[in-house]
């Protein structure tokens, strides 16, 4: 294949699997990394174009820095699709790959990816985002596919930042449809939960248009409708009076949500923004309120204006 390339896939978990299928579907080299493995083999035999990493974000800094003792050709490409916030630092991952290897580009590819859907062959979009046009444009080549719809953005921060915020409202979502408590509230916790996407991530230097796309919106709607999402799933058992260490013991993988919600709240905190959805969904995590409690006071609080910055002219 004239276009085929050498992609290092690292995390042999659902994402990292069913990403090297959609890479290995078009011709590309795929060598696909556990941590049961020896990296270096991989690193040094195969000269990566593009190493994609689909770790937990637990993982990631760790596995970042063991990349970083091999030597890379200069303009490989690193992609991250993993959805989370590192604890303390607040970083994001591709904030890590970036730090890690500030002479390459650094492609953020995040969307309403269901895996399991995905390795089905069903239909699915995707956004790839950086600052680097070339780079994006090459890793929609590699992963582009008739049953997989690749598009770029310039935007990496809202890209990585709603695939990884929705995941929250997912969590809150699972706990209003294991409640039983109806589509209207069930449209208005998405809705307010894009607010306070669009509220987080103004703050750290998205675009806002970015949330209404499919890394924002359409992620949101994928994740908080789908019993497949291990977020939702997490909000859903909660509701069913579970608790939560029996739920993340039997979930199949990563819930990013959990700790997503921790650092979130620190962000907050420390920039004064206002995010009651994810305040409750963290209270409940930290087995302070009810789900029912969490529900009250979300209902209850102060009435107010449903915008926080509608246009001064169209003000009364
Ligand atoms: N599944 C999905 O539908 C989607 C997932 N994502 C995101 O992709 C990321 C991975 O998700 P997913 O594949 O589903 O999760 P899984 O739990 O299935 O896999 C996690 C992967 O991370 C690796 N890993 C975990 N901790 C470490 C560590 N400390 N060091 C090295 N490797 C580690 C695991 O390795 P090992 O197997 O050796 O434990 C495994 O390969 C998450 O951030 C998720 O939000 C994004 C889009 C879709
Ligand atoms: O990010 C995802 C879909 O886009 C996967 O969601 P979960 O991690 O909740 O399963």
């Amino acid at each position: 294949m004239p276009n085929s390339k050498s992609v290092v896939i690292l995390g042999a978990g659902a994402w990292g699997t069913t990403l090297a299928k959609l890479a290995a579907i078009n011709g590309n080299q795929v060598h696909l990394w556990s941590r049961q493995e020896p990296l270096e083999k991989i690193l040094e035999n195969n000269n990566p174009q593009i190493i994609l990493s689909a770790i937990s974000m637990k993982g990631v800094r760790d596995v970042a820095s063991i990349v970083q003792s091999f030597p890379l050709a200069p303009q490989t490409i690193f992609v991250t699709a993993t959805k989370g916030l590192e604890p303390h630092t607040t970083y994001t991952p591709s904030q890590i790959w970036q730090a890690a290897f500030p002479n390459h580009p650094v492609v953020v590819l995040s969307g309403p990816n269901l895996s399991q859907e995905i390795a089905q062959d069903l239909p699915s979009a995707t956004v790839v985002a950086s600052k680097n046009a070339n780079a994006a444009q090459s890793v929609q080549l590699v992963f582009s596919s008739h049953r997989f719809r690749v598009y770029t953005n310039p935007d990496p921060v809202g890209v990585e930042l709603g695939g990884t915020l929705k995941n929250v409202i997912a969590i809150a979502a699972g706990i209003c449809d294991g409640l039983h408590l109806g589509t209207n509230a069930k449209a208005a916790l998405v809705t307010r939960g894009l607010t306070e996407m669009v509220r987080i991530g103004k703050n750290l230097g998205a675009i806002t248009e970015t949330f209404y796309g499919l890394s924002g919106l359409g992620d949101l709607l994928a994740t908080c409708n789908s019993p497949l999402s291990r977020n939702y799933q997490v909000g859903y058992q909660l509701a069913n009076g579970k608790m939560l260490e029996e739920v993340l013991a039997s979930l199949p993988g990563t819930a990013e949500g959990v700790n997503t919600c921790r650092v979130l709240m620190e962000i907050a905190k420390q920039r004064s923004i206002p995010i009651p959805i994810t305040e409750q969904v963290y209270q409940l995590l930290a087995g302070q309120v009810t789900p029912r409690v969490a529900l009250d006071k979300l209902m209850l609080r102060n009435i107010k204006p449903e915008f926080d910055d509608f246009p001064r002219e169209q003000m009364w």
